[in-house]
Parts: structure tokens; C-alpha cells; sequence
């Protein structure tokens, strides 16, 4: 059989009971590269989708007999895959939000404007193309060897793993250092359940989460009457997780006292109660982890030198993921078997340009960010597989917001850099003006806080 040179014409498929709409929407449509056919009913439309397989079938709502919902729901049974844009003069949100969710394409409001229907055509064809595209997607994880939930195939996480590996066994002290969302959290549940632990506890303490004023407590407990409100005895994490492994995150945002506390324990094995006499004794792994640059703490004298030392007997690095790009496919797949598997979306797979553009963005949020878009695009995708027009727009424009932060550059950095630039080139302004104008460019909604609140130091 001798395969087709020159690319097929699509085939549109126009139902809707008003003749003249058909008319002129075959005139529109044939007056571009498209062949039209026509159905006049909702149940014929159903069998000329059954028959033909049409590429794409525009739909109208309001029909005598079958209505467009019904026939798009017909349809959509029939092939699942089929591409329907659903047309509707009565454009409420009722009708938008059913077809939609009966997996319409996409919906346009009678009168039509004839380039806006058309560029909805193409961009039905190039999912469609997409779709197609994704058909020989291969899934490149086995979900079942991978139940640590760690995933990635570069040198960086190789050796990640080579270090678990080694050290899970003992009862040496870990320090994870990486950026939010590398997966910090992860590796530490992972030193735990491979150790001789594994079947005490582990427990999970966020330091920059806890208020200044309660941390102690939270990690050492107290006796009652020790302070204001503290009416019962109560033990800290370090009691509750005897046997067990703790994993202290943010480590570098402690107090000077707490950092003194946990160096004890480190060297003495012992804990004290806020408000206590007696020393406990408490057999406890630490594990800790920072996105802060620890060294640069202790040489500023904000981190205790001993302590640092202590923890860091072993460490591990995470980097992060725009410098292990090609581990991005990997975790990508993962997730979305993964969401496939609990049956929370449809789409199994991804588009080959898709995963091109997931590989370009730089992840300024890392993994934890990577999960969100996976979740939120899988669940977009109309059809099996996650196409470009799932992504959200930062993916798909790399050029845009996202290169601001790709460097890694902070927040705070970038207001300098802003405030130099304004300054510079108007050395004489106002400064109630030169914010009034950055403000202008805000969205509405944004403008107001940021004038009130500045950057935290
Ligand atoms: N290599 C990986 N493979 C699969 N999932 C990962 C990987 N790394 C991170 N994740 C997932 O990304 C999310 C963020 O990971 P985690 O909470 O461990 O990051 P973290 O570095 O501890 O972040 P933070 O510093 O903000 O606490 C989690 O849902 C985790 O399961």
C-alpha cells in the first residue's frame, strides 16, 4: 500500500437544523483549505460522525429533535476522541460549563465572527495533530520499581540514591541541602525507611513554620504551668519520635537556643523539657535540611559553627532541576501514570512538543512546581494526552514571566536592579511618581498591597 505525499484535507462536519447557518458556515469554511459536509439534525449528525469521521464537527445547540448537548454527548460515545466545537447562540454559562464538561473542544456564541471561528478550526486541527503525535508516546518509568516515589536518571540523583544507600544503615547525621521543592523531604522519608528504624517513627518538623516562642516546646515538650497556657504536660518531637528518625526542616531559620538545644542532643543523646529538671535520654536520628547557604550563616555567626559540623557528618546535595533538565521526562512520566493510575484524569500521555517545553522551562519552583503543572495540565487535556495547549502559559511561553526568574534571582535583587535602573534615567522625578507609574503596570487587583508592603528584608 503506497502511503499518501501531500497532506489530507480536512473534513468538517457542520451540524445544525437552521439551513441558512449551514450555508454560510460551508462558505467560510470551503473558502479555506476545508471539505465541508453538512447534517441538518442532531441524530444525523451522529451517524455522518459514526460514518465519515470527520475531523472536526462543529455543533449547534438549539436544535428541533436531539439537542446539541445530547449529540455532543452521542458523539463523544461513539469516539471519544472526536474534536466538537460546540456553537450556541444562547451563550449562558450553563450551556458553556455542560459542553465542556461533556469534553466539547471548545464553544463560540452565535454571530459568529468568521476569523475567530476560523482560528478555533485550526486550533481543533493542531490538537488533533497533537493528539496524533502522542499516539506512539512510550511511558518510560515502571511505577511499580519506583514505589520510593524518588525519581531521576542523572548523575546528580544517581549519586543521591548511592548515598542513601550507603548511609541509610547508620546512625550518622544527614544534612539535605537543596532548593524548595528539590525533594529534600522525600530523601529524608527514604534514609528512614531504609534505616533499622524504619518500623519506629519518623517525624517531620517545619522550623520556619513554628512561631520563635513555641519551637522549644514543639521539639522538647514542656511541664505544665512552664509558661502562659501551657496547662498540661506535653511531650516535644524529639519524645514522640524515640527509636525514630527526625527530620528538621529549615534548619537554618532556628534560634540561637534551640540550635544549642539540639547540639545536646546530638552529643549527649539527652533532651530537656521547657520548664523541666530532669534530662531525658532520647535515641533519635536527626535529619536536617536547608535552603539556606549554611555555610554563609555560621560565617556570619547566625549558625553555631559545632552544630553545623555535627549535622553534617553526612550530606547530601540536591540540586536543582534546570540544572538536571534531563531528568524532567522521567518525573513527568512518573506523575502521570501515577495520576492515571488513582483514576483522578484521563490523560496517560504526552505530546512529544509538549514534553519539549517542559523540558525548556527552567522550574524556578522546582519539582514540587513541575507536580503542580503535570496535575493541573493533565487535568485540562480533553483527550489522552497532555498537549502544549494544556500547559499553563509560562511553560509555553519560556521567553516571558518565566525567564525573569530563571536565573534564580530573587525578588528582592530584582527590585535593586528596578529601583537603580528608574533612578538612573530619571534622576529628577518624583518618588511618589516613579512608584505611581510601576504601579499603573499591575494588574488592578495587585497594585494596591504592593504599595502598602515592601519586599521583606
Ligand atoms: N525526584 C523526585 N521524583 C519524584 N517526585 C519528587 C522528586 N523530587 C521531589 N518530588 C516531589 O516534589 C514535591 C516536593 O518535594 P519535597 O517536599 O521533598 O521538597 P523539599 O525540597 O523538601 O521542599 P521544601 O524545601 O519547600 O520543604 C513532593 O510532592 C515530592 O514528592
Amino acid at each position: 500500500m503506497s502511503e499518501a505525499v501531500s497532506a489530507p484535507v480536512p473534513r468538517i462536519l457542520v451540524i445544525d437544523d437552521d439551513t441558512e447557518v449551514r450555508y454560510s458556515l460551508n462558505r467560510v469554511l470551503s473558502s479555506q483549505r476545508y471539505e465541508v459536509q453538512e447534517a441538518p439534525s442532531g441524530e444525523e449528525g451522529v451517524a455522518a460522525v459514526k460514518k465519515q469521521a470527520p475531523d472536526v464537527v462543529l455543533l449547534d445547540n438549539r436544535m428541533t429533535g436531539m439537542s446539541g448537548l445530547e449529540t455532543l454527548q452521542h458523539i463523544r460515545a461513539a469516539n471519544p476522541k472526536q474534536l466538537v466545537i460546540f456553537m450556541t447562540a444562547y451563550g449562558t454559562a450553563q450551556t458553556a460549563i455542560e459542553a465542556m464538561k461533556f469534553g466539547a473542544f471548545d464553544y463560540v456564541v452565535k454571530p459568529f465572527d468568521p476569523p475567530k471561528l476560523l482560528a478555533l478550526v485550526e486550533s481543533a486541527l493542531r490538537t488533533q495533530a497533537d493528539n496524533k503525535s502522542a499516539a506512539g508516546y512510550k511511558p518510560v518509568i515502571n511505577t511499580e520499581e519506583h514505589k520510593e516515589g524518588i525519581v531521576g536518571a542523572s548523575p546528580a540523583m544517581q549519586q543521591v540514591f548511592k548515598i542513601i544507600g550507603q548511609f541509610a544503615a547508620s546512625d550518622a547525621s544527614v544534612m539535605i541541602t537543596g532548593e524548595s521543592g528539590t525533594g529534600k523531604e522525600l530523601v529524608a522519608r527514604s534514609l528512614h525507611r531504609h534505616s533499622h528504624r524504619a518500623s519506629k517513627p519518623y517525624v517531620a518538623v517545619n522550623c520556619a513554620a513554628i512561631p520563635e516562642n513555641l519551637i522549644e516546646s514543639e521539639l522538647f515538650g514542656h511541664e505544665r504551668g512552664s509558661f502562659t497556657g501551657a496547662t498540661a504536660q506535653r511531650l516535644g518531637k524529639f519524645e514522640q519520635c524515640d527509636g525514630g528518625t527526625i527530620f528538621l526542616d529549615e534548619i537554618g531559620d532556628m534560634t540561637p537556643t534551640t540550635q544549642t538545644k539540639i547540639l545536646r542532643v546530638l552529643q549527649e543523646g539527652d533532651i530537656q523539657r521547657v520548664g523541666g529538671v530532669d534530662t531525658i535520654k532520647v535515641n533519635v536520628r536527626v535529619v536536617a535540611a536547608t535552603n539556606k547557604d549554611l555555610e554563609a550563616l555560621v560565617r556570619e555567626k547566625k549558625f553555631r559553627e559545632d552544630l553545623y559540623y555535627r549535622l553534617n557528618v553526612v550530606r547530601v546535595k540536591l540540586p536543582p532541576l534546570r540544572e538536571r533538565t534531563e531528568d524532567v521526562v522521567q518525573i513527568v512520566d512518573f506523575f502521570v501514570q501515577n495520576l492515571a493510575k488513582a483514576k483522578k484524569v484521563k490523560a496517560r500521555k504526552v505530546a512529544p512538543e509538549a514534553m519539549a517545553l517542559l523540558t525548556a522551562y527552567p522550574w524556578p519552583g522546582n519539582v514540587r512546581e513541575l507536580e503542580n503543572v503535570v496535575y493541573r495540565s493533565a487535568v485540562a487535556a480533553t483527550g489522552d494526552a497532555i498537549l502544549p495547549k494544556d500547559l499553563p502559559d509560562e511553560v509555553r511561553d519560556p521567553k516571558g514571566a518565566a525567564s525573569v526568574v530563571s536565573s534564580g534571582e530573587s525578588l528582592e535583587s530584582l527590585y535593586d536592579k528596578l529601583a537603580k535602573a528608574l533612578r538612573a534615567q530619571h534622576p529628577g522625578e518624583e518618588l511618589a511618581k516613579l512608584q505611581e507609574a510601576m504601579e499603573s503596570r499591575l494588574p488592578e487587583s495587585e497594585a494596591k498591597p504592593a504599595a502598602k508592603k515592601r519586599p521583606k528584608k
